[in-house]
Formats: C-alpha cells, sequence, structure tokens
C-alpha cells in the first residue's frame, strides 16, 4: 500500500521533524510511504476574505496536482468526523481489501484547506475540535497511521 502525506510549507521545528522521521522510518515496514510538502503562499495577519480564499486555492491547487486519480484522498479537518484508533485501523484495511492501494492524507496550511481540495476527499477526519497547527497534526497523524498498520497486524502497541 503507498501512503502519501501532504502538507503545506517547509517543516522547520528540529523536534517536530526527528519525531516525524522516527515514524516515518517505521511506517516504512508496513507501506510505501511518500511525504510532499507543497510550497506555502504568504498569509500575513490582515488579509481580507478574499485574499484568504486565494491563498487557500493557490495552496489547494498544488496539492490537488500530486493526487492521481485512483487516490482515496483522507483530509484532515477540524469539524470533520472522529475516529477511534481500531476504527481508523479498520478503515485502511477496507481500503487495501477493496483494492485501494493509494490513500493520500492532506493537512491543510494556516488558512486550513480549499474547496476544492475538500470536494476531492473522500473522507474528513477530525482529531478533536481543537486547532492543531499543521507541523504537530503531521506527528500525531504519523503515529496513528504507524499504530493501524500495528493493530491490523495483530502486533502489540502501547495503549
Ligand atoms: C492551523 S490548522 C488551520 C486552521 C484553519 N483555521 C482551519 O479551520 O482549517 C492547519 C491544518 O491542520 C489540520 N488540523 C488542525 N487541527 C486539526 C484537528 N483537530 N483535526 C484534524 N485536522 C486538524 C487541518 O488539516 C488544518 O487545515
Amino acid at each position: 500500500m503507498k501512503i502519501q502525506i501532504i502538507t503545506v510549507g517547509k517543516l522547520k521545528e528540529k523536534y517536530l521533524k526527528q519525531g516525524i522521521a522516527e515514524y516515518t522510518k517505521r511506517l516504512g515496514a508496513y507501506c510505501n510511504i511518500e511525504e510532499i510538502e507543497v510550497p506555502d503562499e504568504k498569509a500575513p495577519e490582515n488579509l481580507s476574505e478574499a485574499d484568504m480564499q486565494i491563498v487557500k486555492q493557490k495552496e489547494g491547487e498544488r496539492i490537488l496536482s500530486k493526487i492521481g486519480p485512483d487516490t482515496h484522498v483522507i483530509t484532515l479537518e477540524i469539524n470533520g468526523k472522529q475516529l477511534t484508533s481500531e476504527q481508523l485501523a479498520k478503515e485502511i484495511d477496507k481500503l487495501a481489501t477493496y483494492g485501494k492501494s493509494k490513500i493520500a492524507f492532506v493537512i491543510g496550511g494556516s488558512l486550513g484547506l480549499s474547496d476544492e481540495v475538500l470536494k476531492r476527499s473522500d473522507f474528513g477526519l477530525s482529531f478533536s475540535k481543537m486547532t492543531f497547527p499543521h507541523q504537530l497534526m503531521k506527528l500525531v497523524l504519523v503515529e496513528q497511521v504507524y499504530r493501524s498498520f500495528r493493530i491490523n497486524r495483530g502486533e502489540p502497541y502501547h495503549k
């Protein structure tokens, strides 16, 4: 199975880079993992609503250009659906069973995801009603995807 993790902007903080590198290394034993960073747009505090839409649209076009037609897209959305770790594992297992061998997890930039990306999404996944910075979200996501594979293989993982 191929898993794409698509994010907006460069990952800067060293402590997040290290954590993500650790979990993507572990994940490599279970799937073909591809990390994609698309360039972000400058988004100063004083942007108008129209300018914010343009920023999201531009970032969205870059995200969509990385996603193939046969890819199952899971967008990370604060107002999406919350799952338990076991439910996410089941979802991934189900996709593999039905021949969906490519999954893209998409995390938005500082302003979130464009309508076009949300339209392309097959599932909106929420990690809680709280807002996380996108880079921290990536760390939490890769740990949960790793956990999913461990659950699906019946391997032990920390409760
Ligand atoms: C800083 S947040 C963007 C906040 C923006 N106001 C919004 O409503 O999307 C950046 C990205 O991280 C992800 N994210 C942040 N918190 C999340 C949560 N609780 N559940 C799922 N995804 C989250 C989303 O993909 C979001 O687009």
